[in-house]
């Protein structure tokens, strides 16, 4: 994959934390209705993130209609913000709630409506509250990446962070 971003050498090593999923089971939602992950929204990605061995996840996402951008294929903010949810759910596995500061990805292949995308995602390391995540996603042949993301998320307060928003959330 072609990209330009270089995460920083002394990047501080993580352990998984030792109550976080197990390899192979489902990361409990952050909240049901999430547009990524949450089970109660009628229109959202829905996906679902598994824990891997480390500090791995993954998921699928099947590529529906609604989410058409160009003809026949993904729209790429879609794709951007399957990316964002798989990433931003892996650091569970170290404890930490986070928010994206930095996300980007390349887009390799055009993906066809009615493909399947699978998402494999790493923790790289932490630089004080940033963690740098990486990911690929495929539609078949894990050889053959059609997407690539790298990120920064940022660990935060969940009470305190999300404080003046809160009462503005949207219960279905
Ligand atoms: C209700 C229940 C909820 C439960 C929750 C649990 C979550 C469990 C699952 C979540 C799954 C979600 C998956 C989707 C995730 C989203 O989509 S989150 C939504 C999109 N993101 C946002 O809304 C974040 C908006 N931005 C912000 O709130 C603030 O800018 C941030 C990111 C918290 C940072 O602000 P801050 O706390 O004041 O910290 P600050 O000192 O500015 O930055 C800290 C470090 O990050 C660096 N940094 C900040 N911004 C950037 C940037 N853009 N690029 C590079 N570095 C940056 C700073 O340079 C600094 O680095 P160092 O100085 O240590 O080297």
């Amino acid at each position: 994959m072609k990209h330009a971003f270089v995460p920083p050498a002394d990047l501080e090593p993580l352990q998984r934390h030792p109550k976080a999923a197990a390899p192979g089971h489902h990361i409990d939602l952050h909240h049901s209705t999430c547009f990524g992950c949450g089970d109660d929204v009628p229109l959202g990605l829905h996906l679902k993130v598994i824990a891997g061995d480390g500090l791995t996840v993954s998921a699928d996402m099947p590529v529906a209609s609604w989410m058409q951008g160009g003809p026949g294929v993904i729209h790429g903010g879609v794709l951007s913000a399957a990316f964002d949810e798989v990433m931003g759910t892996s650091p569970l596995l170290i404890g930490s709630a986070v928010v994206t500061a930095h996300l980007e990805i390349d887009f390799a292949e055009p993906i066809p409506l009615g493909s399947t995308l699978h998402f494999d995602a790493r923790i790289l390391g932490r630089q004080r509250r940033k963690v740098y995540i990486a990911s690929v996603a495929h539609i078949g042949d894990p050889e053959r990446p059609v997407a690539s993301a790298h990120s920064i998320f940022v660990t935060i307060d969940v009470k305190e962070h999300f404080a003046e928003h809160y009462d503005k959330r949207v219960i279905l």
